[in-house]
């Protein structure tokens, strides 16, 4: 089922937690909600779900206008990071719970919940713990519960919050992966809020990034990553350099190096930032008196490298305002490059985003 907001306001005294925020979340797709702690996040969640009345704004659900339904009514499935299993109650019959408390006419008959609860417990890939208590899971394990839970009542949407939050990273990784694919077998409109880039990029159909209350940008993982709206988007996702300056000559003007604005763009003298990923910038080995041929270029020197594995991370001193850049290339490269014992480079820049003001 279809999930939209439209001009959600939401205030909290003189906090504006969210302005005017208006998305879709087309049926059947996993959304990330992405953005740094405080933008809102949980707070859109919570008003999709009805737990939290917005000030103004509607809510739309399948379509239909779902702002003035109860909780219940709205038949959202939920999981938190903190979810708190009931820890006097088995595995088994923390899954059954939702299914037990309905009203009587519409509970099925205990042998049919015990069936549907084992069903839940294979999708999980967990039914050979159903008669433990929660205390005997590993955090990885209760999460993978809680999602059991909430997916019992057969909810109309799933509401993830930081579901894996407290998980180290390694069971975060396998988390994401395997509820991407039970994501792909069930089908059902889920939103995920989350505050980690790599987490949103690798487990979403489409990412929408918040800040400050507001929508920066939504659109497919990939499309973001390489076609950030803004300067913030620019900055959040993924390492950058960054390239202060000032327009001159209709150019970004930072040290010795230009770069070209966007098009339509550049009042003169006014202030702006070049953005270059670490991997989208070359360099070439030079003699310590070469100066640069083209203002596209820049002379560094190796401050300090590490190779991790396939990778080699170089931070480079920029030679014209002392500042460090970092540049990644694969190791090998790298190796070669320290073979010859080389110190001074020339680096040029390959792909780079200029935002001004
Ligand atoms: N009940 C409340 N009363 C007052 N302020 C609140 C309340 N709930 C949230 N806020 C504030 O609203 C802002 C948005 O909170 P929200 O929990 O939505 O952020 P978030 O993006 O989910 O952050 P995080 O990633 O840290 O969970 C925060 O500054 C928070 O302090």
């Amino acid at each position: 089922m279809s999930i939209a907001v439209r001009a959600i306001h939401k205030q909290f005294g003189a906090f504006t937690a969210l302005s005017d925020v208006t998305l879709d979340f087309p049926d059947g797709q996993l959304t990330a909600l992405l953005g740094p702690s405080g933008c809102g996040k949980t707070t859109l969640l919570r008003i999709i779900a009805g737990l939290e009345p917005p000030d103004s704004g509607q809510v739309l659900l399948g379509g239909e206008d779902a702002s003035h339904a109860d909780v219940r009514e709205r038949q959202v499935g939920f999981v938190f990071q903190h979810y708190a299993l009931f820890k006097h109650m088995t595995v088994f019959d923390n899954v059954a719970f939702g299914l037990r408390m309905k009203p009587r006419r519409e509970r099925l008959s205990e042998a049919r919940i015990r069936e549907k609860v084992m069903e839940l417990l294979q999708l999980v890939q967990l039914d050979w713990l159903a008669d433990r208590r929660p205390a005997a899971l590993s955090g990885g394990q209760r999460q993978r519960i809680a999602l059991a839970r909430a997916l019992a009542v057969q909810p109309r949407v799933l509401l993830l919050d930081e579901p894996f939050g407290a998980l180290d990273a390694k069971v975060r990784k396998e988390l994401r992966r395997w509820l991407r694919r039970l994501h792909d077998e069930l089908q059902v409109t889920s939103i995920f809020v989350t505050h980690d880039q790599e987490e949103a990029l690798e487990v979403a159909d489409e990412v929408v990034i918040m800040h400050k209350g507001r929508v920066e940008q939504r659109g497919a993982p990939q499309a973001v990553y390489d076609e950030p709206a803004t300067a913030f988007v620019c900055g959040f996702l993924g390492h950058m350099n960054l390239f202060h300056g000032r327009v001159q000559g209709g150019q970004l003007r930072s040290g010795s190096m230009h770069f070209a604005l966007p098009a339509g763009q550049g009042s003169p003298d006014a202030s702006g930032t070049a953005y270059v990923r670490p991997h989208e910038i070359e360099i070439e080995p030079c003699e310590p008196q070469r100066r640069p041929r083209h203002d596209s270029e820049l002379r560094v020197s190796l401050h300090r490298a590490q190779a991790l594995g396939p990778l080699a991370q170089l931070e480079l001193t920029r030679e014209d305002t002392q500042e460090i850049i970092e540049v990644v290339m694969p190791s090998k490269e790298f190796d070669r490059i320290r073979a010859r014992g080389c110190q001074h480079f020339i680096a040029r820049p390959q792909n780079s985003r200029v935002f001004l003001g």
